[in-house]
C-alpha cells in the first residue's frame, strides 16, 4: 500500500543539517508558548484536530519537529479504525503529535487506553500539557522513562496486561529489543499489531530481520548479540549527548511468535514538493512524445481503418460536457468513432487551453465554461444554455462533476422547456438530481420503493443521535454495548474533513458518556445535518448505467476502487452483477418515461453469490468513471444514439442489445501516470534502504507491470493520442504549478477527474 503524493504547502520547515541539533534545543518549550499564545487558543482548547493544526503550523512556519506527520499518521489512524484496539502503546512520544492523533482515533474506535512512553521528562511534560489541552487526558497516559523500564513497570503494576496495537517511533536499536520484552511478558500475543515508523528510511534492519524471522531461525539465533552496525552512526548516537550509551533489555522474546509484515510507504512532514512531480513530467516528455508520434503515424498510415465517420447532412449535433475528465472523453470518443455525428464539447478548465479533451480528434469544437463554484451557479447555467442554443444541440450528454450536478439538472430542465422535443439530454432534471443525490432523501426514496436499505436516520442534533442509538441498541443500559448493531454517522453535505471520521462505530463500547462526549465534538445542527446509518460489514461495489426513458440501456458493476484508480468489471452474468442490475432497473422503472440520464450506485454487499444482500448506500445521478469499461464499444455508442434517433432500433434491427455490457477482452482499465508514481516510483525509492525480502518491496511494481501488459490505460487510444500527452505534460503540471504558487493544500489527486483533495 502506498500513500498519495505529498502536498508541498504542508511541508514542515526543513530539518537542520547533519551535525546541527534538530530537537532538544528548546524548540519543544517554544512550541508550548506558540500554541498557548495562539490567537485561536479558545477554539484549540478541547479539540484534538485544532491542537494538531497548531503544532503543524509551528512546524511549517517556525522549526522542524520530528513528528509522524499527517501522511504517515493517516495510515496508523486507518489501522486503528480497522484493528479497534482497546489498549495501544506508543514508544517515543516527543511533543505528543502522534499521541494526540492516535489517542483521539482510539477514543473514536471505542478503545480504552493509550500509553505514550517517553524517556525525556521535558518532552513528556510537553505531551501532558498538549494532551490536556486537546481534552484527551481521560484516555491518554504519559509514562516517563526508558521504554523497556516503563513497559516492565506497567506490567508489574498490573496496569498493562495486553497490547493490542503498538506504535514504535523511538530509538531504532530498541525496536527489536522492546518487542522481545513485550513478547516475553505476554503483552504481545497472536493478534497484536505492530506499526513501526522509519523502517524504510532511514531503515531499521535489526527490527525488520527480527519480525521476519521464522520460528526456527529465531530459535537458532537465540542468545546471539545484537548486530547494530547496519544502523547509521547518526541514528545510533542520536541521544548520546544527553543519555550517554543506551542500554537495552536483554529479553530473549518468544521465538514461537511469527509476524506477518507489510511495508507501507509514506512521507515525512518535510515531504517532496510539487516541483518534483513537475520535473518527473518533464523527464517523461521524450517517452510520451514518442508514443504520441508513433500513434499518429500508425493512424495516418492505416488508411481508412482509423478514419472517423464523416458527419453527413442528416447528422446531429451532440454536446458532451466533462471532457477534461476521462469519463467525458471516453463518451465523446465512442460516439465519434462509430457514428457520423458532429461532437462538440464544453467543460470547465482551471487554466485556459489545458483540458485534455479539447485536443481530442473526436471533438470538433470546444467551449470553456466557468466552474459553477467560481462565478456562481447562474453564470455556469447561462453559458451552458447559450452553447446549447448557439450550436442548436440535438443531444446533450452530461458528464459533469459532482460540483455541477444540480446545475446540470437545471440546464436540462430549462433547455427541455425552451427547445421542446427537438432537444434531448442524458441528464436528469434538477428535482430528480436532488432526490437521488442527497443521502437522506435517497434513503427515504429507496425505502418507499420497498427496497432494502441500511437503517438510516437524518439527525439535526447530537441529542437526536443519542436518542436513536438508545432505542436501537442497548446504550440505555449504560453497560457494554452489544457487539451486534453499530452505526456510522456521516454529514449529509459534502464535508471532506468530517468524512474522515465516518468510520467511527457508534455507540462507543465505553458507554453512554463516552458516546455523548464524542457526539459533542461534531457540529450536528439543522444547518449541518448528519445521517446515522447502520454499519454493514461487507465489500463495496459501484455501478454505472445509462437509463433512457426509464429503461436501463447499459450497465456495469465493479469493485469500488476510489483512489486506487483501477476498474475491472464484474462478469455481467454473475449473481451479484445481476442483483445490482435488477435494483437499477427498479429505480429506472419507477422514474418513468421522462427518466433519462446516467445513474450510478454504491452498494455494500454482505454475503456471497445468490445469498448476497445488497445495501445501497449512495446514489450518484451522473456518469461514473467506470464508464471507461465501455471504451471503444460500438454497442454502448448505439445506446446513446437511440436517445436522439428513436428510429435507430428499426433501422438497425438487433442493435443495441436490451442492455449493453462491456466487452471482456480488456481485463481492466488504469491510469499509467498514477500507477507509475504510486506503485512503481515510490517502491523504487525504498530500494536503497531496503535490507532484504525484495519480493515484498516488488509487489507494487509487479502490479504495475501486470497493468502495463494486461490492462489498458484509460486515456490513451492509438487513433487519438494527444489528450494522453496533454493530460500528463500540460494539464497536471499546470495544476501542480498552480498549487505550488497559490500554496493550496492537497493530499491526494484523482488523475481521471482532475480533483485535488484537501489536506484534511
Ligand atoms: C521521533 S520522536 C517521536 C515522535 C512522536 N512519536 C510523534 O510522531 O509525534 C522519538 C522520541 O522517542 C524518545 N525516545 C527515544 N528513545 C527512547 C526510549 N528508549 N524510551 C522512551 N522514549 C524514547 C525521544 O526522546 C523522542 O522524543
Amino acid at each position: 500500500m502506498t500513500k498519495a503524493k505529498f502536498n508541498a504547502s504542508k511541508a514542515y520547515a526543513p530539518k537542520e543539517e547533519e551535525g546541527t541539533a534538530f530537537f532538544d534545543d528548546g524548540r519543544e518549550i517554544e512550541l508550548l508558548h506558540f500554541v498557548y499564545s495562539h490567537p485561536d487558543i479558545e477554539s484549540i482548547r478541547g479539540s484534538p484536530a485544532n491542537v494538531l493544526n497548531a503544532i503543524d503550523e509551528y512546524g511549517r512556519t517556525k522549526k522542524y519537529l520530528m513528528n509522524v506527520g499527517e501522511d504517515k499518521g493517516k495510515i496508523v489512524c486507518d489501522l486503528i479504525a480497522d484493528v479497534k484496539p482497546q489498549v495501544m502503546v506508543e514508544l517515543g512520544g516527543y511533543i505528543g503529535y502522534s499521541c494526540i492523533l492516535f489517542g483521539d482515533a482510539i477514543r473514536r474506535a471505542g478503545g480504552q487506553r493509550y500509553y505514550s512512553l517517553e524517556m525525556n521528562p521535558e518532552f513528556a511534560a510537553v505531551i501532558m500539557s498538549l494532551v490536556d489541552l486537546a481534552g484527551l487526558s481521560d484516555i491518554v497516559k504519559v509514562v516517563v522513562g526508558k521504554s523497556d523500564a516503563s513497559i516492565a513497570r506497567l506490567y508489574h503494576e498490573g496496569l498493562l496486561q495486553h497490547i493490542d496495537l503498538m506504535f514504535l517511533d523511538h530509538y531504532k536499536p530498541a525496536y527489536a529489543t522492546d518487542v522481545k520484552l513485550c513478547e516475553e511478558l505476554g503483552l504481545i500475543t497472536p493478534g497484536s499489531v505492530l506499526a513501526a515508523d522509519n523502517v524504510i528510511y532511514p531503515g531499521n534492519p535489526p527490527y525488520l530481520e527480527y519480525v521476519r524471522k521464522s520460528v526456527e531461525e529465531k530459535r537458532k539465533s537465540a542468545g546471539e548479540t545484537r548486530r547494530l552496525e547496519s544502523l547509521p552512526d547518526r541514528t545510533l548516537n542520536q541521544y548520546k549527548e544527553r543519555y550517554g550509551e543506551m542500554r537495552f533489555s536483554q529479553s530473549a522474546g518468544n521465538p514461537d511468535l511469527v509476524y506477518e509484515s507489510k511495508l507501507v510507504h509514506s512521507f515525512e512532514p518535510t515531504g517532496e514538493p510539487n516541483i518534483l512531480i513537475i520535473l518527473l513530467s518533464i523527464a517523461f516528455i521524450p517517452v510520451s512524445a514518442t508514443i504520441t508520434i508513433v500513434s499518429l503515424l500508425i493512424t495516418y498510415f492505416s488508411g481508412t481503418y482509423y478514419e472517423l465517420p464523416r458527419p453527413g447532412p442528416e447528422c446531429k449535433t451532440i454536446l458532451v460536457t466533462g471532457v477534461s475528465m476521462t469519463k467525458g472523453l471516453t463518451i465523446a470518443r465512442m460516439l465519434a468513432r462509430f457514428h457520423p455525428h458532429r461532437i462538440i464539447a464544453a467543460d470547465t478548465e482551471p487554466v485556459p487551453f489545458i483540458s485534455p479533451g479539447r485536443y481530442s480528434r473526436a471533438v470538433t469544437k470546444f467551449y470553456r465554461l466557468e466552474a459553477p463554484g467560481a462565478v456562481g451557479a447562474t453564470r455556469y447555467i447561462d453559458t451552458l444554455l447559450d452553447v446549447i442554443r448557439q450550436e442548436k444541440v440535438d443531444l446533450w450528454i452530461s458528464c459533469s462533476s459532482v460540483e455541477g450536478a444540480v446545475e446540470d439538472g437545471e440546464v436540462a430542465k430549462r433547455a427541455r422547456e425552451e427547445i421542446g422535443s427537438a432537444f434531448e439530454a442524458v441528464q436528469f432534471d434538477s428535482e430528480v438530481v436532488e432526490k437521488l443525490h442527497e443521502k437522506d432523501a435517497f434513503m427515504e426514496y429507496i425505502q418507499s420503493l420497498g427496497l432494502p436499505i441500511p437503517e438510516s436516520h437524518r439527525c439535526t442534533s447530537a441529542k437526536e443521535v443519542e436518542d436513536i442509538l438508545g432505542s436501537s441498541t442497548n446504550l440505555n443500559d449504560n453497560e457494554k454495548i452489544e457487539a451486534g448493531k453499530r452505526f456510522i454517522l456521516k454529514p449529509i453535505g459534502v464535508d471532506d474533513k468530517a468524512r474522515s471520521q465516518m468510520m467511527t462505530l457508534l455507540p462507543l463500547p465505553e458507554g453512554r458518556e463516552a458516546t455523548s462526549s464524542y457526539l459533542s465534538t461534531l457540529t450536528i445542527s439543522p444547518e449541518n445535518p448528519y445521517i446515522l446509518q447502520q454499519y454493514i460489514k461487507g465489500s463495496e461495489y459501484c455501478t454505472h448505467s445509462l437509463v433512457v426513458h426509464g429503461e436501463v440501456k447499459a450497465f456495469v458493476a465493479c469493485p469500488s476502487s476510489d483512489m486506487l484508480m483501477q476498474y475491472e468489471a464484474l462478469p455481467a452474468d454473475s449473481a451479484l452483477s445481476m442483483k445490482m442490475l435488477d435494483f437499477t432497473k427498479r429505480v429506472a422503472d419507477d422514474g418513468g418515461p421522462d427518466f433519462t440520464g446516467h445513474l450510478s450506485f454504491d452498494f455494500l454487499i454482505s454475503g456471497e453469490g445468490n445469498a448476497a444482500h445488497l445495501y445501497p448506500i449512495e446514489c450518484n445521478p451522473r456518469a461514473h468513471t467506470a464508464v471507461v469499461l465501455f471504451a471503444e464499444n460500438p454497442v454502448m455508442a448505439d445506446t446513446y444514439i437511440t436517445v436522439v434517433d428513436p428510429d435507430f432500433e428499426k433501422k438497425w434491427p438487433g442493435r443495441p442489445p436490451s442492455v449493453a455490457i462491456p466487452y471482456n477482452y480488456v481485463q481492466g482499465y488504469y491510469w499509467i501516470g498514477h500507477d507509475f508514481v504510486v506503485r512503481y516510483l515510490l517502491f523504487l525509492m525504498m530500494l536503497p534502504s531496503f535490507p532484504g525480502h525484495y519480493s515484498e518491496v516488488l509487489k507494487g511494481p509487479d502490479v504495475f507491470w501486470d497493468h502495463l501488459w494486461q490492462w489498458k490505460d484509460a486515456t490513451w487510444v492509438v487513433w487519438d493520442p494527444v489528450p494522453f500527452f496533454v493530460l500528463y505534460h500540460v494539464y497536471w503540471p499546470m495544476r501542480f504549478l498552480g498549487a505550488l504558487l497559490s500554496g493550496r493544500e492537497w493530499s491526494r489527486v484523482n488523475v481521471s477527474t482532475g480533483k485535488m483533495f484537501g489536506a484534511k
